[in-house]
């Protein structure tokens, strides 16, 4: 069965009007799909109609936009089948409070609500894709818990900042690939001139930790052809997942839960 996918991550220059961003976006899709597309992610705080998915019939990660439900709004990333169905939503699960004096200071929990779900969909049966959001990348339990499930891509709509980006950016997604085994995604806006500066530079990093295609910071798709064998060759030659010692490392947390 067929386990090779190419992918589109457009790292999208992201203004203010909603209905010019989304045109935009489309326009951004539709060259995707042009250059043979099959999965298309754009960045985290963007929004984007089911249609595009369907018009084009593609899988599309439509970044992230903000979900009111009752009195709480989430960080919420959906994605769409070819068929133009909403096949999930993943709400991000770590919200970004930060203070680091001179770089940035930033507080999502003052007006957002963390999710409490993992959400992983699936392409021709046999790929099967995890999500997560931004600062969920520097968490590796999530991760590891994605690689649990059995997933070999996990796509990040993100927007680090120009504080963090610069050196945890890459660095995060190659942690995150190598100890998983997995490709990892992840999708950046385009650098603005003002409001929040994301720091850009999109990545494809391969189940080895290498790094396959990276952005520059102004708008631009960058283009990967994946082949999920590769996940498949570097599990069986160096088996580190099935060589941990959750016996050892799990009677040293239920201690320390004890302490
Ligand atoms: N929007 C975010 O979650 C930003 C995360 C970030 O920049 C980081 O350093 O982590």
């Amino acid at each position: 069965m067929q386990r090779q996918l190419r992918a589109a991550l457009i790292q999208l220059s992201v203004g203010k009007g909603l209905s010019k961003n989304i045109a935009h976006a489309f326009k951004m899709i539709r060259e995707a799909k042009s250059k043979c597309a099959q999965l298309i992610v754009l960045p985290e705080c963007f929004n984007s109609p089911y249609e595009a998915a369907k018009e084009c019939d593609i899988y599309l990660v439509g970044g992230t936009i903000p979900e009111k439900v009752d009195d709480k709004i989430y960080n919420t990333c959906t994605v769409w089948d070819p068929k133009g169905e909403m096949i999930l939503k993943y709400r991000k699960l770590h919200l970004y409070d930060v203070d680091i004096p001179g770089g940035i200071t930033f507080k999502e929990s003052d007006i957002l609500t963390s999710g409490n779900k993992l959400q992983t969909f699936s392409i021709s049966d046999n790929i099967k894709i995890g999500i997560a959001v931004c600062y969920d990348l520097r968490f590796e339990e999530l991760a590891k818990l994605y690689r649990i499930m059995n997933c070999e891509l996990i796509i990040y709509p993100g927007a680090f900042n120009m504080t963090t980006g610069p050196i945890h950016w890459e660095l995060l997604q190659r942690a995150r690939a190598l100890d998983n085994q997995m490709y990892i995604f992840g999708v950046s806006p385009a650098r603005s001139e003002k409001g929040y500066i994301a720091w850009g530079h999109s990545q494809v990093t391969n189940p080895w930790g290498k790094v396959i295609v990276q952005a520059g910071y102004v708008e631009e798709i960058i283009y990967c052809d994946l082949d999920f064998e590769e996940c498949s060759t570097a599990r069986k030659q160096l088996p580190v997942f099935s060589h941990r010692r959750t016996d050892v490392y799990n009677t040293i947390l239920v201690n320390a839960c004890r302490d």
